[in-house]
């Protein structure tokens, strides 16, 4: 597997996360193997699948959030520890956050609830700015700040995937795993949506975003894997993949995932 630029293309930084010869079985069903897998600080990486890929496979591994009949073996890679063996509370704990392909909101509480909830643990902590992240967010959404009183199971599917985005940033994440966010959605919201993962650049956070949709996910990308059938098929600077004729014929032809 050849070396690749991190850090948005800046090969002399390190990984935040790093994965390597990740192996995923359910039973004793084979379902991904990742040989290498990096993200570098602040950078936007996408890995690319049609569905069954194994892509929701990969960020519940490196999450530590397999179904019961799920073992992974491999590295993970966080920062500089090996977090393997570390339960899932601890990853959040240590700044790694994942945004559940079904979003997973609480619908009878309200916006604001929802965020809250996604800052508790650092409120637990004793931590005095998660509130701060608060505004954060709303600056991020401002259409989550006019809904903050509304209950979360009222939102529209656009809503809903940018309060599941923004409870994932209270915990302040070093590295936020976004499922499928453009599933479900009209291409004009997932237009927006997208707009906004790009804009998450700047507040520092590096994005693993499994997508679907390639075409919106390679636009925003700085890196991109292509999983097939639990194998990484190809890999490169998301420019690159972008005009790879084997993706364009598979991923971008015309017809699939139009939304332009
Ligand atoms: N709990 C499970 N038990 C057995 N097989 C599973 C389990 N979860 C997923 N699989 C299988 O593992 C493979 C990868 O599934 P996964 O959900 O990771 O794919 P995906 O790329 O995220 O697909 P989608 O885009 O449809 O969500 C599929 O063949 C799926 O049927």
């Amino acid at each position: 597997m050849s070396e690749h630029p991190v850090a948005g293309n800046d090969q002399r930084q390190p990984p935040v996360l790093a994965v390597t010869d990740l192996t995923v079985r359910y039973g004793k069903v084979h379902a991904l193997t990742v040989p290498e897998l990096k993200v570098a600080p602040g950078a936007i990486v996408t890995v690319i699948g049609a569905n069954g890929a194994g892509k929701s496979t990969m960020l519940n591994a490196i999450m530590g959030s397999l179904p019961r009949n799920g073992r992974a073996s491999g590295s993970v890679r966080y920062q500089n520890d090996q977090i393997e063996h570390w339960g899932v509370e601890h990853r959040v704990a240590q700044g790694l956050a994942l945004v559940p392909e079904k979003r997973e909101l609480f619908g009878s509480m309200s916006v604001e609830d929802n965020l809250l909830l996604g800052g508790f643990r650092r409120y637990r902590a004793g931590e005095r700015q998660w509130r701060d992240s608060m505004d954060e967010v709303f600056t991020l959404f401002p259409r989550l700040k006019e809904r903050r009183q509304q209950m979360a199971g009222t939102l529209s599917g656009g809503e809903r995937q940018m309060l599941a985005v923004g409870r994932a940033l209270m915990s302040k994440p070093s590295v936020l795993m976004l499922d499928e966010p453009s599933l479900g959605l009209a291409p004009r919201i997932v237009r927006e949506i997208f707009h906004i993962i790009a804009g998450l650049r700047a507040t520092g956070v590096a994005t693993l975003l499994v997508e679907q949709n390639a075409r919106a996910a390679l636009q925003v990308a700085d890196y991109g894997y292509v999983l097939e059938a639990g194998a990484v098929s190809l890999e490169g600077p998301a420019h690159e993949l972008r005009d790879n004729p084997a993706v364009i014929e598979s991923y971008l032809g015309l017809g699939k995932h139009r939304d332009d």
